[in-house]
């Protein structure tokens, strides 16, 4: 079982070269990130280079985040910031080599927003297919994120489906589906060739996958049974330095 430091949470303390140089030492076969636009691609190439790890995923701008933004690609009012985000993700994956890009809905709801996501989503995997990046879109839960646009698998399906692109997929975070929906074993299963990436936290405080209501070696087992052989990204919030939190890693190297 492979796994990809979330250098959005980890190692923050560091920047975000070095968090790849620290997420190597620890033994994770790879990373992904959130928003990594601070740091020039060229320094990130060159770590990952140099590591031989895959920056597995990033996200598009989520806008002003101080001001409640938490994505822009489903505002029907901010089409242009939209598009903007998704071409500055897809010009930092490509000269990253990183593999999936999480375009972010934002907060909103409605016929006018879904038609908005859809649009932008289609700009988004026409503008990625030639460079072989995949465009994930993330249910997250209500609590972290009120009013996100994006809440259900249920959602997510439909939204897939009327984009009808072949390379969007969800990304199934364990945490925000076991709060929102449950029923974690049977959605994996049935949803399995619709997920492109699988994220990982304890529920529900959100640290290191070894506590709280989700037996993740009942889980993760059940993922490999499935036959998902791609590194599953550990996307918590260690609470402590890192490298303390990481008891549950070492069981599967
Ligand atoms: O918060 C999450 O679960 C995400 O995966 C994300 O990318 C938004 O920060
Ligand atoms: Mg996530």
């Amino acid at each position: 079982m492979k796994f990809s430091a979330n250098l959005g949470f980890l190692w923050r303390e560091l920047d975000l070269s070095d968090a790849i140089r620290a997420a190597k030492q620890a033994g994770f076969s790879d990373v992904e990130c959130h928003w990594p636009y601070d740091t020039p691609a060229k320094e990130v190439r060159e770590a990952l280079k140099e590591t031989g790890m895959t920056m597995m995923g990033l996200n598009t701008h989520p806008g002003d985040l101080d001001d409640g933004d938490f994505g822009l690609c489903a505002l029907p009012d901010r089409m242009d910031e939209g598009r903007a985000a998704i071409d500055q993700a897809v010009a930092y994956a490509n000269a990253t080599g990183t593999k999936c890009i999480h375009v972010m809905a934002g907060k909103s709801k409605g016929a006018e927003a879904a038609k908005a996501f859809v649009q932008n989503l289609r700009y988004a995997c026409e503008r990625a297919a030639p460079f072989g990046i995949t465009i994930l879109i993330e249910p997250l839960n209500t609590y972290d994120v009120p009013g996100y646009f994006l809440t259900s698998t249920a959602e997510a399906q439909r939204i897939i489906d009327m984009v009808d692109e072949p390379n969007i997929k969800i990304m199934f975070d364990c945490y925000h589906m076991q709060l929102m929906q449950g029923d974690l074993s049977n959605t994996l299963r049935d949803l399995l060739p619709k997920i492109g990436h699988i994220q990982i936290a304890s529920v529900p405080d959100r640290a290191q996958p070894d506590h709280g209501e989700l037996d993740y070696s009942y889980v993760l087992q059940l993922i490999a049974d499935l036959g998902y052989s791609a590194p599953i990204g550990a996307e918590y919030k260690p609470g402590k330095p890192t490298d303390q939190t990481l008891g549950w890693l070492k069981k599967y190297l």
